[in-house]
């Protein structure tokens, strides 16, 4: 066999393809070996930073611990939102209900250009689809959004500090001033998203102190408690103390624990989470709920003895429950009470003063009840719950704060039989209050007359036919009644099976 002249091309061209592809693989084995790989691709970028002069800073939306919005990210949001009407092309708007203004921040993939001491600052807003790499059966539109900015690096002293410095500094003061408080509620439909854990409403309830009637002095005396909290912050740090306080307001219904609670928050301008224990499936997710909670604000768990196992004498007349029955339903293969809260008493402990009950700090923990004898001690102690206050029936001295507030009137002649009345008659406020709404609009002192008039009535109505027990000395009685309810819930699950 021999080669023609084009043969001899052909073998020529198929000889160097075969050389050069060794080498390059004996090349690629040896970069290898040696790691050269990585080390041209840093050789690389380093020679490509050399010719290109601009930093680059990224600010994700979502903080390192992943459960919590970067607070950065939150005030570089504001501080873009007060420069971005003089110097942005696109926005987003939002009205804010408080005060009617339209709040206009960056839109996404906007690029905005700042000076800061006759430097150039870039920000762009942009965002990217999340991966997901586990199958859900909820459709996640969960996208990382973030802040980019872009200066050149001979300000790069500027730029770290004192640019970045007045950005987060200005940002922050600017969400406090537009800060919108909010009234929070657990959404029983969680599902672990920390933006689904709590769902929320602008907070615009119209309790203040000074409509709050009770006696002038505990109102003075809870003031100065919530004055004296909300400046301490030094204070607690130095004594090694969390920055919260723990509030327990008990007494009737009706008497204003929900009221005086929202009192507060419009005092401190706190907002509200109301925390619905019994859709809280379990500890766990008691602890997720507490994390995603933002400082400035009071957790509040109402009627804590109806949401929760954390009565004294269920939990004895439970464990009077001999072992017996217990085996019986064990053998019936009775599932232990499936659709109950799996919140226990020492989840609910931790939530209040456990190590995670620190984070965040500036936070008023209240619990309200109308049977506080009831509650587990340990639930109530001092140093968990610091301060009770007890909201009882009107005296004179509160009934005259309702007059005021509802029929502008500090002074009548009937005030005097109101008075000797009330120091006879347990009356709640909420019952006083109804009868001082006039039901027709006559004028100003005959609507006050006829209205002090059915009060009147309604106190004798009281004496006559004391419809309200004092609460708290029915206990032998309230045992009995929990004890029957247990056994009619064992008999009634019995008959199920
Ligand atoms: N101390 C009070 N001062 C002013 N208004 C009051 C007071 N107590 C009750 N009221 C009036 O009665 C209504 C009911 O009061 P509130 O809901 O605060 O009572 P509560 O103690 O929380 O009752 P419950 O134990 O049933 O939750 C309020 O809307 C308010 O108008
Ligand atoms: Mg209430």
């Amino acid at each position: 066999m021999y080669f023609t002249m084009e043969d001899g091309w052909l073998q020529r061209i198929m000889s160097s393809i075969a050389t050069i592809s060794l080498v390059w693989v004996m090349l690629s084995r040896y970069l290898e070996t040696f790691n050269l790989n990585e080390y041209i691709s840093i050789l690389t970028s380093k020679l490509f930073g050399y010719f290109y002069p601009y930093i680059h800073i990224k600010f994700p939306e979502q903080g390192g611990d992943k459960l919590k919005r970067s607070e950065a990210y939150t005030a570089i949001e504001e501080y873009l939102g007060t420069i971005c009407v003089a110097k942005g092309k696109r926005f987003k708007a939002e009205i804010r209900k408080e005060n009617k203004n339209w709040d206009l921040s960056m839109d996404d993939k906007e690029e905005i250009i700042d000076n800061f001491n006759g430097i150039k600052f870039w920000w762009v807003s942009n965002s990217q689809a999340k991966q997901n790499t586990s199958i859900s059966f909820y459709p996640s539109s969960d996208v990382k959004r973030y802040y980019r900015l872009t200066f050149h690096r001979q300000h790069r002293e500027v730029g770290y500090i004192k640019y970045l410095n007045h950005v987060i500094e200005t940002g922050k003061k600017e969400a406090i001033k537009k800060r919108q408080r909010k009234l929070y509620t657990n959404n029983p439909e969680e599902r672990g998203y920390r933006e689904k854990l709590w769902i929320h409403v602008p907070f615009e309830h119209p309790s203040t102190f000074e409509t709050l009637a009770m006696d002038p002095n505990q109102k003075r005396e809870i003031i100065d408690d919530l004055v004296m909290f909300s400046r301490n912050k030094d204070y607690y740090k130095r004594i090694g103390k969390a920055w919260k306080r723990g509030y327990l307001l008990y007494g009737p219904p009706g008497t204003g624990k929900s009221s005086m609670i929202a009192a507060m928050a419009n005092f401190l301008d706190y907002s509200i989470y109301d925390l619905e224990l019994t859709a809280v499936k379990n500890n766990s997710m008691l602890r997720k709920l507490l994390i995603a909670t933002e400082g400035k604000s009071i957790i509040v768990i109402e009627d804590i003895d109806c949401s929760l196992d954390v009565t004294e004498k269920r939990k004895k007349a439970k464990k009077k429950k001999s072992k017996e029955e217990e085996e019986k339903d064990e053998i019936k293969g009775k599932k232990k009470d499936d659709n109950d809260s799996k919140v226990t008493l020492s989840g609910l402990l931790n939530f209040i003063d456990g190590l995670w009950s620190a984070c965040g700090g500036e936070r008023l923990i209240i619990f309200t009840t109308n049977h506080v004898k009831k509650l587990d001690p340990a639930l109530i102690r001092r140093g968990r719950m610091d301060k009770h206050i007890e909201l009882s029936y009107c005296g004179f001295e509160a009934f005259k704060v309702l007059a005021y507030n509802y029929l502008d009137i500090k002074q009548h002649p009937l005030f005097a039989e109101v008075e000797n009345l009330m120091a006879e008659v347990k009356i709640t406020p909420a019952d006083v209050a109804e009868n001082l709404i006039p039901k027709h609009r006559l004028g100003e002192e005959e609507d006050a007359t006829i209205c002090l008039e059915n009060l009147i009535q309604t106190l004798v109505e009281f004496k006559a036919n004391p419809i309200l027990e004092d609460l708290e000395s029915d206990d032998d009685d309230d045992e009995k009644r929990e004890k029957e309810t247990i056994k009619k819930e064992d008999e009634d699950k019995e008959e199920e099976n």
